[in-house]
């Protein structure tokens, strides 16, 4: 039996480091290497790898945290299991924004691990193949229960993936763009295969996060650790 089309979400959560004063260059040996609110690192022997059968084929989640963090496309990546996680540090402004990013699996058996990865996420990406209609609809499914029992001010974006692909869109990017307003989301069309708007993506989410509290950043320079939030799994990427 076919699954049903992989649609979802990567959560963000986000790190914020001041260093007034300094360029985003000066600044980069200053980065923290340990998450903070996500402190679970999976342990390289947990990773496990399985090929895709080439049925589901996936919106693209995966392919875009891959763009995004280590600026590589892989036309055979596998699908995910359970979820990923991976880091990266970015310069905005005057600071350095550290980006905490669960990729969960789109494959309806999973759905019931994704409350454990959004619970504690600043901001979710919730991701629709523009070639599926069909994926666009369950993208609304997603929304309506990261409204009803994700965080209360849950920064939504939502990437329209596979837009190197519109010669055979089924989804209007007028359609997503309304619908995005009508839920005060960002909405960007994506292509992890031709870096298309993928750091775009992640710069309009870093501007809509609100600022840490001083007490979660700590006193001068130091961080406090959270609670693991989630459980360990991961695939290669
Ligand atoms: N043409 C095109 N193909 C893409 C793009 N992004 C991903 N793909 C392909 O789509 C397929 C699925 O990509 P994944 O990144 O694994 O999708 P996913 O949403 O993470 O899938 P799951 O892990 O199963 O939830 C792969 O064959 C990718 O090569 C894109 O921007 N353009």
């Amino acid at each position: 039996m076919r699954n049903q089309a992989p649609q979802y979400v990567l959560h963000v959560s986000r790190f914020r480091h001041y260093h007034p004063g300094h360029g985003p260059t000066a600044q980069w040996e200053n980065i923290p290497t340990f998450p903070v609110k996500c402190p679970v690192l999976v342990p390289k022997a947990h990773t496990w790898c399985v090929r895709g059968g080439g049925e589901d084929t996936g919106v693209g989640k995966s392919s875009i945290v891959c763009r995004f963090v280590q600026d590589h496309f892989d036309h055979n990546i596998s699908p995910t299991i359970g979820a990923s996680f991976m880091t990266k540090t970015v310069p905005c402004g005057n600071e350095l924004h550290k980006f905490l990013i669960w990729d969960t699996a789109g494959q309806e058996r999973f759905h019931s691990l994704a409350p454990m990865y959004y619970r504690g996420s600043a901001a979710a990406v919730i991701v629709y193949d523009i070639t599926k209609q069909d994926s666009f609809h369950t993208l609304k499914k997603w929304v309506k229960e990261l409204k009803e029992h994700g965080p209360e001010n849950i920064v939504m974006a939502i990437a329209g993936n596979k837009c190197d692909l519109s010669d055979i869109r089924e989804v209007p990017l007028k359609d997503a763009k309304e619908y995005a307003e009508s839920i005060g989301a960002i909405v960007v069309e994506t292509s992890a295969k031709n870096a298309i708007n993928i750091e775009e993506l992640f710069q309009g989410i870093s501007r809509q996060i609100p600022p840490l509290d001083s007490h979660e950043n700590g006193n001068n320079g130091a961080i406090k650790l959270g609670k693991p939030t989630a459980p360990a799994s991961r695939r290669c990427c």
